[in-house]
């Protein structure tokens, strides 16, 4: 059974392994509110957002080598293996630990790019948990952390693996339980650039800090959705057409919108309906990373 959504997948653990090859999830995630405080002299900004993990995203496939080498398959277009951060994210472990183990990786994507759902850190946070379990290297969540901030601000909570509110540039993280809703997350046709939207002369940057109460109280809401919505008519077309239909918004710097719904079937009534061209899923929201429930039931620990 092939399936793109994990817990489904957690009931099968024949799963885990297929041939030499070990498989694990790499999930998405939904910002589920996003608040911009402040930008710091070095152009990084501060924000207050929380963070939920979806049931949904793709399927790395690991095997050991006996030399250093890195292979990663297939080639993603465009994208020079020497940028993949799943690379990046092996030869950062290689470097930090003096390990002398390879690997071989197949990529199974899904999730697509520059849509604001973290798909890009969340490979290379599975790479980084996965070969430091196969390589048995032992690095601590915090040390892992500390190598994944480096490749993309997203990458620490794929690792922490707990719904949070993130502080500071992202690295500061309050556990929470927010519901745990069916949505409907769609991807207008065009990817946006995370670096192009936090530079935009329109974007709001002082929006005042709230406490962890407040912020899980207050409705939720997306800093970055007015300049996104007005300068990409696409996902202003998209999130214009959700809203119809349920309390909608942009994840990230967009460009995915999400319309949240209590069960499953709303959602995909809604889906069913969706305009053609655009791509889309129905998916749960997890407080617990659907990688991390999938290394618990490994036989020994992780970190
Ligand atoms: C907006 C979020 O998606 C929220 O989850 C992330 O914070 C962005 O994470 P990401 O895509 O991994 O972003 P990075 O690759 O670390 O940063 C891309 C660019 O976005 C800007 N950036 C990013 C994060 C942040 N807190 N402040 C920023 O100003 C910087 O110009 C940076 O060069
Ligand atoms: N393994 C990878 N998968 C996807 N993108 C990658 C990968 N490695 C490097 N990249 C680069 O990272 C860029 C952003 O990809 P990603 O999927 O993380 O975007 P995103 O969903 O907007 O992320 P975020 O939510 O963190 O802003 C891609 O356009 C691509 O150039």
């Amino acid at each position: 059974m092939k399936t793109h959504h994990f817990l489904t997948a957690l009931s099968a653990p024949s799963l885990f392994k297929s041939g030499n090859a070990w498989r694990f999830p790499s999930p998405a995630k939904l910002n589920l509110f996003l608040y911009i405080n402040n930008k710091r002299a070095n152009g990084y900004h501060e924000l207050q957002t929380l963070f939920q993990f979806l049931d949904y995203g793709d399927w790395l496939e690991i095997s050991l080598r006996d030399d250093d080498e890195i292979q990663l398959t297939p080639n993603i277009p465009n994208l020079p293996i020497e940028q993949n951060l799943i690379y990046r994210a092996a030869k950062a472990l290689q470097q930090q630990t003096g390990c002398k183990l390879g690997a071989n990786i197949h990529l199974d994507k899904v999730l697509p790019m520059g849509g604001g759902i973290g798909g890009g850190s969340s490979n290379a946070a599975t790479t980084l948990v996965a070969l430091n379990y196969l390589w048995r290297t032992q690095l601590s969540s915090d040390e892992l952390a500390e190598i994944g901030v480096k490749l993309g601000a997203d990458v620490p909570i794929f690792i922490h693996g707990n719904a949070s509110i993130a502080e500071g540039v992202g690295e500061i993280f309050h556990d929470c339980e927010p519901a745990e809703k069916w949505y409907l997350v769609l991807k207008p046709n065009i990817s946006i650039s995370t670096a192009a939207v936090f530079s935009h002369p329109d974007l709001p940057r002082n929006t005042p800090k709230r406490t962890v109460e407040q912020l899980l109280n207050d409705e939720y809401t997306n800093d970055c959705e007015k300049v996104v919505r007005n300068s990409y008519p696409e996902v202003e077309e998209t999130l214009s057409w959700l809203l119809k239909y349920a309390p909608s918004r942009l994840t990230g710097t967009g460009a995915c919108v999400f319309a949240e719904f209590d069960d499953e079937q709303s959602a995909r009534n809604v889906f069913d309906m969706k305009p053609e061209g655009i791509s889309g899923f129905v998916v749960k929201g997890c407080n617990r990373s659907p990688l991390h429930q999938w290394i618990e039931k490994f036989p020994d620990s992780f970190f």
